[in-house]
């Protein structure tokens, strides 16, 4: 069985610079999960013309939009760049223009020009879980999110919440507070028990 190498990091993308270039379908996609997940990401899109949603979407989160064809000029102070472009040699541009730079670059739905995928997400309050199968198929990803949506209740958040006040109040030193946090919730994963 192959197995699945990528490495998951949560980024803080509120407060990285995030370049997508391209405002048609794909670029509407991409924002959109991005602001699903993020609310507060900080990013530019640039694009000759945009897609009527996404202009309405970058007003309601102050996203800047710059209408323009792509320029290398636009890479710079850029931490991340996703490219959605409709013409193929702009994105494999963008691509290399990234790498000269070593900026982590994703060319939508183009997984041998990606340095990361994106993935299917599901939030509830503080709790995050991200999905990938390693670009096997998507949909998979669509599916599993939705099928986590469901089945993760509402109220998991008040258990982080409530084990992150438990824990302010435990005494002792490190491998204590650790071992009384472990034994106080063994049973959520050990049913039986
Ligand atoms: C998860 C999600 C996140 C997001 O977009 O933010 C995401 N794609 C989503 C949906 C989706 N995308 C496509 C379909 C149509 C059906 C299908 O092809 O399955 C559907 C389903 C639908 O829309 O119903 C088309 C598609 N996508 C890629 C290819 C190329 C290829 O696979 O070779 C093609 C074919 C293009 C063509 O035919 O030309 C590639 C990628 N898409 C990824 C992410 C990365 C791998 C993630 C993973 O490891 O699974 C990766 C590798 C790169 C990337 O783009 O980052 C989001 C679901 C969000 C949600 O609902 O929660
Ligand atoms: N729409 C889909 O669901 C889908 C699915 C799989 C693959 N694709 C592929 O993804 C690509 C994009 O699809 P789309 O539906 O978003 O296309 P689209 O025509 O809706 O959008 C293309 C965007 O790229 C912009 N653009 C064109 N040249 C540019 C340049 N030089 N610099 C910056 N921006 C530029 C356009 O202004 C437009 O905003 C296509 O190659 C398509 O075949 C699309």
């Amino acid at each position: 069985m192959s197995q699945n190498e990528l490495y998951p990091i949560f980024l803080k993308v509120a407060q990285l610079n995030v370049l997508i270039v391209g405002g048609g379908n794909v670029g509407l996609e991409k924002l959109t999960f991005l602001l699903k997940s993020s609310p507060n990401a900080k990013v530019t899109v640039v694009a000759p013309e945009f897609h009527p949603e996404l202009i309405e979407l970058a007003q309601k989160h102050a996203i800047e939009l710059i209408e323009d064809v792509y320029k290398v000029s636009y890479l710079k102070g850029r931490h991340m760049v996703i490219a959605t472009t409709d013409v193929v040699p702009v994105n494999i541009e963008v691509y290399n223009d990234c790498k000269e730079r070593c900026i982590l670059v994703n060319v939508a739905d183009n997984p041998p020009y990606c340095d990361f995928y994106m993935g299917g997400i599901v939030t509830k309050g503080n709790i995050k879980i991200a999905i990938s199968t390693n670009g096997k198929s998507p949909t998979l990803a669509k599916r599993l999110r939705q099928f986590f949506e469901e089945v993760i209740p509402e109220n998991i958040d008040e258990l982080a919440q409530n084990l992150n006040a438990f824990r302010k109040t435990i005494k002792g030193d490190f491998q204590e507070k650790v071992d009384t946090l472990n034994t106080l919730t063994k049973g959520i994963i050990n049913k039986n028990e």
